[in-house]
């Protein structure tokens, strides 16, 4: 196969590559999509950042997305539709970033693509077929001949079929390129959902742990959506007008979720508009306002990440730093909670190491991509779960001329 590749797509294993990476998350927000030149793997592994963009869903999209993930009678031609019609999108965005790159489409040598997360089963259902699987729309098989060239996607049904959960996978990433000898370093990514991975000082990928904490813009967008017809609360101004409700943080946090020991994953199914309008309902018990609302929703994304951090991390791993990215950074008010809560371990952004905290999925999905044409094995079993370590991806290659 890799004798296949090397004779119709030779550039793609070339020692220097230009590789997308694309990603869409659990907030249904758009496609992050980057371009960066890539050489060598896994502990030589480099990486040039060449150019970055958000192309955000139309607002008929984001309903769409959200509308299927939601509904357990979801119509199966509108999924397959979805399916189609993202990988249109991401075409696009591709097309739209290299414009921006000033670099025409042929340049591209290789495309990581994560998909859009619909519905993510890593446990037995209790009612149902048998099983565990996970749906990401936006078929790669169709952006590859979109684009004319290969793609690889799929990331996650390797790890689960080692009976891993087949998430979190940024793991990979955070080890090698932002791991480090002296420091322990909290990687939290706000995105959705906040999730959490720890590398300790000089860890080998078998000390690593990671692990989704609970909600994080998922929850805020829902009550912003609903109580201010907003689609964010932008930089947390609504969040820091009012007052979070400790009593109902305490409540929430009690339930099941928090308590369950790694590895846990988790995505809109748990923590969704059903989530946000239990929040807003609790909240307003106490006869607190829409502001108290969002605060409240602040303070349990920061106490979860802390409880999580202190129950299953700190006893083994203590860490040095806490370094954020996800669209949350941009919430001062998130961020302020969460210097709370960590202090006196400092919060920091991930652009104090060098990796844009809006890009920092999209450049891993280029790096697993990058990393599938070397045969490294990048799912971390001490994460998900897995009986050993999967090459995670799968290729798609464009139509034959
Ligand atoms: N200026 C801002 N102020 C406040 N919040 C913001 C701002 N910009 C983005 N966000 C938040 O960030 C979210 C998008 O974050 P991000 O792109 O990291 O999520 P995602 O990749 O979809 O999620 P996940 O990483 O869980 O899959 C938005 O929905 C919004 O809530
Ligand atoms: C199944 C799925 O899409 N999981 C996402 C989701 O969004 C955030 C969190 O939950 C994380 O575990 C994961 O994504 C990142 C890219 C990961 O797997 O590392």
């Amino acid at each position: 196969m890799d004798t296949f590749l090397a004779s119709a797509f030779p550039s793609t294993l070339s020692e220097r590559r230009r590789v997308v990476g694309l990603m869409s998350g659990t907030s249904f927000d758009g496609v992050d999509a980057v371009l960066v030149e890539l050489s060598g793997s896994q502990g030589t592994l480099q990486i040039d950042a060449q150019a970055a963009l958000h192309t955000p869903y139309s607002a008929d999209l984001h309903r769409m997305l959200h509308d299927l993930s939601r509904s357990d009678k979801a119509p199966l031609d509108h999924l397959a539709a979805l399916h189609g019609h993202l990988a249109d999108c991401y075409a696009e965005a591709v097309t739209a970033l290299m414009e921006q790159a000033d670099r025409p489409l042929s340049r591209i040598d290789l495309v990581g693509v994560h998909g859009q997360t619909i519905v993510h089963v890593p446990t037995p259902l209790a009612e149902g077929p048998p099983g565990r699987g996970t749906l990401q729309v936006g078929a790669p098989g169709a952006l590859a001949a979109a684009l004319n060239c290969p793609v690889v996607g799929d990331f996650r049904p390797a790890d689960m079929a080692l009976h891993g959960q087949g998430a979190p996978i940024m793991p990979y990433f955070d080890c090698v390129v932002l791991g480090d000898a002296q420091e322990t370093r909290l990687m939290l990514n706000l995105g959705g959902i906040a999730n959490v991975t720890v590398v300790p000082a000089g860890a080998s990928r078998a000390d690593v742990r990671a692990f989704d904490t609970g909600p994080a813009n998922m929850v805020l967008d829902a009550l912003t959506e609903l109580l201010f017809d907003e689609p964010y609360d932008a930089a947390g101004a609504y969040a820091e007008a009012g007052t979070p409700h400790a009593d109902v943080v305490a409540t929430l946090i009690r339930e099941d979720f928090f308590q369950q020991p790694p590895p846990r994953s988790t995505g809109r199914r748990q923590f969704g508009a059903d989530y946000a309008q239990r929040v807003w309902a609790q909240v307003r018990t106490q006869d607190g306002s829409r502001h108290d609302a969002l605060a409240t929703a602040v303070l349990l994304t920061a106490s979860s990440v802390y409880q999580a951090y202190a129950q299953f991390i700190r006893p083994d791993a203590p860490a040095d730093r806490v370094l954020v990215s996800g669209g949350g950074v941009h919430n001062s008010t998130l961020m302020q909670a969460l210097r709370n809560a960590f202090a006196p371990i400092p919060v920091a952004s991930t652009s104090d190491v060098g990796i844009d905290p809006d890009m920092k999925e999209a450049i891993g999905m280029a790096v697993l991509a990058h990393e599938w044409t070397h045969g490294t094995a990048t799912a971390l079993p001490s994460v998900t779960g897995a009986t050993r370590a999967a090459r995670l991806g799968g290729l798609h290659l464009p139509p034959a001329s």
